[in-house]
């Protein structure tokens, strides 16, 4: 019982506020991982070694490779050890990482279904981001894994396709026909978001990958749309897919019409905003329920270990703070954290602190330049971040200029009170400026046309609050203003996750009063990037050379 107790105290209970718990983030080349340090915790530095990770100058150990399990990517290098195999008191976790190690060249290295892969070069996707070619392998194997690489880096996938592989239309099939005739087709796949429009999106995305196969095999079961239908589609269509928000997820669990008792996979997509306070009930349900077969508990109790063997659990955000990692350990069965370019198990990461990776220049606590945090990990490396000062008065103004200044053609703009954003897509309109308002007082059907407008290029600024910081992929999106401050950097960090997407560039701007100066340094140092000073005078961006001079001196 210890399990379920320490589960619902890590849900409920232990709800760290976001901004105490940034961590680590990457000072290392985007391809070449070679040491990993923890520094921040009481025990001091930690190196690869040390955490019983072998790096790829760690000659001396190869005798012990033979130990190591080859994840199942043909050409992947990475060999994981420590899950199920060498659990117990004192056993070493071995981590074997190598240069590029996941550097797939295609989708075809990743040991996907024929099906699949056809859709996946019809759909225009051919060579798996550095997350999926770590992510694929690893949920195909079996394990439960807490996925966490930068906004935009294509995580969406990095578990769908590992899903698709196992469920659904495109799946592998067996030689004997397993589960192709006869077998009543149930749900195998939950996976929750927090917001309808992530929701809605992750829908679609799947959509796209059953192509016109089998479209049926996925159902939305987000809130704000009509429930009635959507629980006749569940007993008209079975779907084997389900994707929701936590909410309709529960009613409708509660009301005994979605039977995911067989369920083979749990995801919970922005798993850190899943885990706070306003879905505390819902998400209790969800995990209660999902993957938990009746009869599975040899004991005949509701030991959360017999329902981890049921189900496997995907996490996945771009920030992943300390309750998520203690959370995974929690729910998973030896749950392995997956990054762009390693796969480590959380069982080595401490559980309290602040964690940081050092850069390969140094193993040692000591070089505190080489430290940086985790926040600037969740964020792609070629956005340009910015800030200008200005009157409260003068807010709306300096973000025209700043779009007119940068050229942007798809701008989303923060704001965290929706009457100010409405007087601001009012002033934007009244200056020819095509904007629109987007946030939780509005229909669903309200939400999905303003959406629709700026993905499709009508409207030009979306004036939005945190509704839209998570998850919202606009791949035109090239300018992010904060009009506001967001409350710290993990949200600072999502927020400006929505440009620069998959390798695009993308700038964010913050505008900010003078008072407020200080909260964006402070900023600033969470994130351990810099946030320039910056001024839009004639129709240019003009960054403040004083401040950069004075920045580079102290
Ligand atoms: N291998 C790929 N090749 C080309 N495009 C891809 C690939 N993988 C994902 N994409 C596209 O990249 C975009 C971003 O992906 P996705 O939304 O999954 O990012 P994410 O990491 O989940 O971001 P966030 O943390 O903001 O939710 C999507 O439009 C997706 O279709």
């Amino acid at each position: 019982m210890l399990g379920l107790y320490s589960t619902r105290l890590l849900l409920f209970g232990d709800s760290l506020p976001f901004h105490r718990l940034s961590g680590c983030r990457k000072a290392w080349c985007q391809t070449n991982l070679r040491f990993l340090s923890w520094v921040g915790c009481d025990d001091g530095p930690l190196t690869l070694a040390s955490l019983g990770f072998k790096s790829e100058f760690d000659k001396t150990k190869k005798d012990r490779a033979s130990n190591l399990e080859t994840l199942s990517a043909s050409k992947s290098k990475v060999k994981v050890v420590g899950s199920s195999e060498t659990k117990g008191i004192g056993a070493k976790k071995l981590v074997e990482i190598e240069s590029a190690p996941f550097a797939a060249k295609s989708f075809s290295e990743l040991d996907l279904p024929s099906l699949l892969l056809g859709r996946l070069e019809s759909e225009g996707f051919t060579v798996p981001t550095d997350v999926q070619s770590a992510a694929v392998p690893t949920i195909l194997k079996g394990h439960d894994v807490v996925i966490q690489s930068y906004t935009g880096s294509g995580k969406t996938l990095a578990y769908l396709l590992p899903i698709l592989s196992e469920v659904g239309p495109l799946r592998n099939k067996y030689p004997d026909g397993e589960g192709d005739s006869g077998k009543k087709r149930e749900i195998e796949a939950v996976i929750v978001a927090p917001s309808r429009e992530l929701g809605m999106q992750i829908v679609r995305e799947v959509e796209k990958l059953l192509g016109t196969t089998d479209k049926k095999a996925v159902q939305q079961l987000v809130g704000g749309a009509n429930k009635m239908r959507q629980e006749e589609a569940l007993k008209k269509n079975k779907p084997a897919i389900v994707v929701g928000t936590p909410g309709r997820i529960a009613e409708i669990s509660a009301a005994g019409k979605l039977h995911t008792h067989g369920c083979r996979f749990l995801v919970l997509d922005e798993v850190d905003e899943l885990l706070s306070f306003n879905f505390r009930e819902d998400m209790h349900r969800i995990l209660e329920h999902v993957g938990r077969r009746s009869g599975a508990d040899p004991r005949g109790t509701k030991s959360p270990l017999a329902r981890r063997a049921e189900r496997q659990t995907i996490l996945v955000s771009a920030t992943v703070p300390f309750s998520v990692i203690r959370a995974a350990r929690s729910w998973g069965r030896d749950p392995l954290l997956v990054q762009a370019n390693k796969v480590l198990p959380l069982e080595s990461l401490p559980t309290t602190g602040h964690v940081k990776l050092l850069g390969p220049a140094s193993s040692s606590s000591s070089n505190s330049s080489m430290q940086v945090q985790s926040t600037a990990q969740s964020l792609p490396p070629s956005l340009k971040h910015y800030y200008c000062v200005t009157k409260l008065q003068h807010k709306v103004d300096t973000l025209r200029r700043s779009i007119h200044a940068l050229d942007a053609k798809s701008v989303i703009a923060f704001m965290n009170h929706t009457k100010q954003l409405k007087d601001a897509v009012f002033k934007l309109e009244a200056r020819g400026m095509k904007a629109a308002e987007l946030h939780g007082d509005l229909g669903k059907l309200a939400r999905s046309t303003v959406l629709k407008k700026f993905k499709n290029g009508e409207v030009r600024v979306l004036v939005t609050n945190e509704l839209s910081a998570r998850g919202l992929d606009v791949a035109e999106c090239d300018l992010v203003v904060n009009l506001d401050l967001p409350t710290d950097s993990i949200h600072y960090a999502h927020r400006a996750g929505r440009t620069g997407r998959l390798g695009r560039k993308g700038t964010v701007v913050t505008i900010c009063e003078e008072p407020e100066v200080f909260v964006v340094k402070k900023l600033q140092k969470q994130l351990g990037f810099p946030i320039q000073a910056c001024e839009f005078t004639e129709g240019k961006l003009v960054v403040n050379e004083e401040e950069r001079h004075l920045e580079n001196v102290s």
